[in-house]
């Protein structure tokens, strides 16, 4: 059996390039006791591999939908589907990572997915999907009534937390980079308002949609747009922050504290970062309440599928220049 993947040739510097990486192929040995094989059915394109310490040498890293094609294992059947942590490559020989150390994500069979599509583990019933419903609700700990604004709202992440945001009774504003991006989240997804921060002026725009100010902020974006947010917000505001995807390809590092002090002094603003590793012990508990709300109809979802393992790069770099809606998955 030989497998296909995705090396990292040199660590990223500013927006990623084609030469960053190299498709090798790796001849795998025979499955030995107690190990699978997988075949990669679906792989995750996430805004962390841009960032993420990685080595040169290594597979790129990122999670898998697999099916197990051969198993010496009495924890994986043949024709289970399992996700795990196995990178950029098409087939893997593994033992069952039964239990998760705290900086890793779970590996874990799936079932319960009656005829929803079998890529939804990867994004809003896997890591995507925990990030925005445990991020959104202990962290900001929205109340009826209150004002929310999202930034990177037609992602998966901020698309999943405008709609829990409203679920829970609150008024929504997505901001986004295109208008078909703004239509979705208003038309389709329930948002109240959104926000083109490419053709809008931001700041005017907050003030017509939220005159009353901001109870809390998701933040995905990070940089001067959230700087804008945040200070529009109101007293006893409570930020999220989820990402910053605004300065992962800078060659410069973002290493500065923003210039917002005063108004985290004078509105009492609190303010969170946390990674989604942190609710691992909670991991099924986010997916189950997921699932439900998809069920009952309050939470919608759009994918876009890039067909083919060799297109895995270009779908990254698809993802970093905003060109997907909702969650960015490789069909392998
Ligand atoms: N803390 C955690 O544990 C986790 C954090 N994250 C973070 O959450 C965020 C969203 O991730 P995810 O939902 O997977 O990705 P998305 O599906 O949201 O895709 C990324 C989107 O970011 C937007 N974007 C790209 N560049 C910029 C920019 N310069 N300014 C503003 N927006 C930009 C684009 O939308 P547009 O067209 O609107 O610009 C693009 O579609 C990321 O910051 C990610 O790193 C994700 C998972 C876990
Ligand atoms: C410097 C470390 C990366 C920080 C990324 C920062 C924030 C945004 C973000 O996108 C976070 C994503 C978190 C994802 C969860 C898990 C990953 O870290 C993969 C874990 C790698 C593993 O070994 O399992």
């Amino acid at each position: 059996m030989k497998a296909k993947k995705f090396v990292l040739k040199q660590q990223f510097v500013g927006f990623p390039k084609y030469s960053d990486v190299e498709i090798m192929e790796e001849e795998l040995p025979p499955v030995t006791d107690g190990e699978f094989l997988a075949e990669a059915v679906f792989i995750s394109i996430d805004p962390f591999i841009r960032i993420h310490p990685q080595e040169v040498g290594n597979v790129v890293m990122g999670q898998q939908v697999a099916r197990i094609l051969e198993s010496k294992s009495e924890h994986y059947a043949v024709g289970n589907y399992i996700v795990g942590f196995f990178g950029w490559r098409t087939h893997t020989i593994s033992t069952p990572q039964l239990i998760t150390p705290d900086h890793r994500l779970p590996e874990y069979l799936i079932k319960d997915m009656d005829d929803l599509p079998l890529s939804l583990p990867l994004g809003i019933l896997g890591m995507p999907g925990n990030t925005a419903y445990f991020g959104f609700l202990d962290i900001c700990k929205p109340k009826e009534g209150e004002t929310v604004v999202v930034s990177g709202a037609a992602g998966t992440v901020g698309s999943h937390v405008g709609q829990i945001a409203k679920i829970k009774g609150c008024k929504v504003i997505g901001i986004v980079g295109s208008e078909s991006k703004g239509k979705w989240i208003t038309e389709e997804l329930g948002f109240n308002y959104y926000i083109n921060y490419k053709n809008q002026n931001l700041k005017e725009e907050l003030i017509k949609c939220a005159p009353e100010g901001i109870d809390c902020y998701f933040d995905n974006i990070g940089g001067d747009l959230s700087s804008t947010i945040i200070s529009t917000m109101k007293r006893f505001g409570r930020i999220s922050v989820c990402g910053f995807i605004s300065q992962y390809n800078l060659e410069s590092g973002f290493d500065k504290a923003p210039a917002l002090q005063g108004y985290f002094v004078s509105n009492c603003l609190q303010m969170q970062g946390y990674s989604a590793l942190l609710f691992v012990p909670r991991w099924h508990e986010g997916i189950a309440q997921n699932l439900k709300w998809i069920k009952e109809k309050k939470l919608k979802y759009r994918e876009t599928i890039i067909e083919g393992f060799e297109n895995t790069f270009q779908a990254f770099l698809d993802l970093l220049s905003g060109k997907n809606i909702g969650k960015t998955i490789v069909k392998v």
